[in-house]
């Protein structure tokens, strides 16, 4: 029996779910910690020993602790890459072309669709009023980054190849997210996009992680 994983966080954050959906494919035990961000309680003590920015998620495992959810993610899939779903390639040309979409989800895809979730998800959720201006400026970008996915799945079935792996699965918060907006029209009419998510937010892990929304 190793030392039990604990992640801190709250499961409506979107950083939260990509951390917890690779230890759901990864078919390993953790401990949730809640922190109460309605109270403020990621930007005070004891919550910011683990993350001095002040954001969800953080880990600990025994003496190592971590933030920033893709940091989290890679450990997990690399600590038990025994266990679950094989979620990074072991051939380095494969790992490598995985890595190259890992970093267009961080750089292209989850500035522009947090930023359309914000608008569009938690304004409203919040009481306050959503930026029209914002939204049609996101919306044009979003759909040049689709296009871009369009291609590449209409030649490779995942984004970093033939098989699921983290690139894929660091996108399933933020594309659940656009399925509850108006922007889920521009996934719908990319057949090659749609497949993708379709398939991708069927898996059992990111099922489990939904559930934990439920009240
Ligand atoms: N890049 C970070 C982003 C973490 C993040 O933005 N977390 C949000 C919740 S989804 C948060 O804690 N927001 C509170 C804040 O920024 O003050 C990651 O992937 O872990």
């Amino acid at each position: 029996m190793g030392t039990t994983i604990k992640v801190h966080g709250t499961p409506l954050s979107s950083a939260f779910q990509r951390a917890v959906v690779c230890l759901h494919e990864k078919e390993v035990d953790y401990e949730l910690v809640p922190v109460d961000m309605r109270a403020g309680a990621h930007k005070q003590q004891p919550f910011i020993s683990l993350n001095p920015f002040g954001q969800v998620p953080a880990l600990e495992h025994g003496d190592l602790q971590l933030f920033e959810s893709r940091a989290i993610s890679k450990y997990i899939a690399e600590e038990y890459a025994q266990k679950g779903t094989q979620l990074i390639p072991t051939d380095s040309k494969k790992k490598a072309i995985a890595s190259v979409w890992m970093e267009v989800e961080a750089h292209q895809f989850d500035p522009v669709t947090s930023k359309l979730g914000w608008e569009l998800l938690f304004k409203p959720m919040f009481g306050l009023t959503t930026d029209q201006t914002v939204v049609d400026e996101y919306e044009a970008k979003l759909v040049k980054v689709l296009d871009v996915y369009e291609n590449r799945l209409s030649k490779s079935k995942y984004l970093g190849g033939d098989c699921f792996t983290l690139a894929d699965l660091h996108h399933l918060p933020n594309l659940q997210g656009l399925l509850g907006t108006n922007m889920k029209n521009h996934i719908e009419s990319r057949p090659h996009v749609k497949a993708w998510v379709v398939d991708i937010t069927a898996r059992p892990a990111w099922a489990k992680v939904l559930a934990m929304l439920k009240p």
